[in-house]
């Protein structure tokens, strides 16, 4: 029994292959790694000391902790830079944040009823959590991954995010800028991961807008007409469960669902900075290609003192001369 079954994934209409599934003392890890190409990594004890974290553990032990809390309408979680809302922007977002103590929201959590507004918590781990959960989080098996983060020469780890979302919660497709290894506690969740090359697939806003890395293209009901190329997105697939480790290479668009009928899952996690000297190599890589295009939209908009003139000069340079 694999845990899962079929019925709990949402329906899409994308192409997907699936993600390689390795031991975590397999060689082939190593080389992709490497080689920015995400894996299902097995067997690492990344976080097996915490498999406690669950609601009622963490309610004991995070109780008055004013959490990051996102609240939402529908079941989709789609993150957005309150620092790019400008005043003459009108901007209303699905999902919003909702800051409420621990043991608030696992109360939500298990009243809740079909109907009620859905919510995610997304909590930044650090000191100011109780000392108990800081006494877990040195029991990680940070052996393993920081011997990971040397031999892909990553830059310093920046954050632990603590995810407890509820079943059916769906995070849409975007893209970071750090590498991730993300590791499950508890539940199951379905990934479906893009490399940067499908960028013109995929359609993300433009830098300036508050969904900056987010993408347009709603996937339960894909706008063919605006988003034509979205029918030719060549996916990746792959179950994270308990104990699982995936590697989200920087730049590479994931979409990301915790099992409907599955229970709330817990997960957590890695992210680090890129290369600590990221000299450019020719041939360019697909994820430098994404990056010399948002300098583009960037310098742009600083040129022109106005983020909302940005697209029409870019029609300007392209259209009749490069197309
Ligand atoms: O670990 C990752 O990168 C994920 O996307 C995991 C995702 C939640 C991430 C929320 C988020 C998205 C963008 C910016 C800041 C926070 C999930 O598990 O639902
Ligand atoms: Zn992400």
């Amino acid at each position: 029994m694999a845990g899962w079954n079929e019925s709990q994934l949402r329906k899409y209409n994308i192409k997907m292959e699936k993600i390689p599934t390795l031991q975590y003392d397999d060689p082939k890890v190593d080389s992709l790694l490497t080689n920015n190409k995400p894996v299902l990594i097995k067997g690492s004890k990344l976080v097996s000391r915490v498999l406690k974290w669950d609601l009622d553990y963490l309610t004991e032990h995070m109780n008055s902790t004013c959490c990051n809390v996102l609240i939402s309408k529908n079941h989709k979680f789609k993150y957005y830079d309150q620092k790019k809302i400008t005043p003459n922007m009108t901007f209303k977002p699905i999902s919003r944040p909702s800051p409420m103590i621990f043991s608030e929201f696992a109360k939500q959590i298990k009243d809740w009823k079909k109907g009620d507004s859905r919510l995610y918590m997304q909590q930044v781990l650090n000191n100011s959590i109780s000392q108990r959960i800081v006494n877990d989080f040195v029991k990680f098996n940070w052996d393993w991954i920081i011997s990971k983060q040397n031999v892909c020469k990553w830059g310093s780890l920046t954050s632990n995010l603590l995810l407890i979302a509820q079943e059916g919660n769906v995070t849409p497709c975007h893209y970071d800028e750090q590498q991730n290894m993300f590791a499950s506690i508890r539940g199951y969740k379905r990934f479906i991961l893009f490399p940067p090359s499908e960028f013109e697939c995929l359609y993300p806003h433009p830098v300036h807008h508050p969904y900056d890395r987010q993408s347009q293209v709603e996937f339960d009901n894909p706008d063919y007409i605006k988003f034509p190329k979205f029918k030719e997105a060549r996916g990746y697939e792959v179950i994270v469960g308990p104990e699982d480790v995936l590697y989200i290479p920087m730049y590479w668009f994931h979409h990301v669902e915790s099992l409907m009928h599955g229970g709330y899952t817990v997960s957590i996690n890695f992210w680090f900075k890129a290369e600590s000297v990221e000299k450019i190599e020719y041939p360019l890589l697909d994820h430098h290609k994404i990056v010399i295009m948002r300098n583009v939209e960037k310098m742009l908009a600083e040129a022109l003192h106005d983020p909302s003139e940005v697209g029409t000069m870019l029609k300007t340079i392209v259209l009749g001369r490069y197309t």
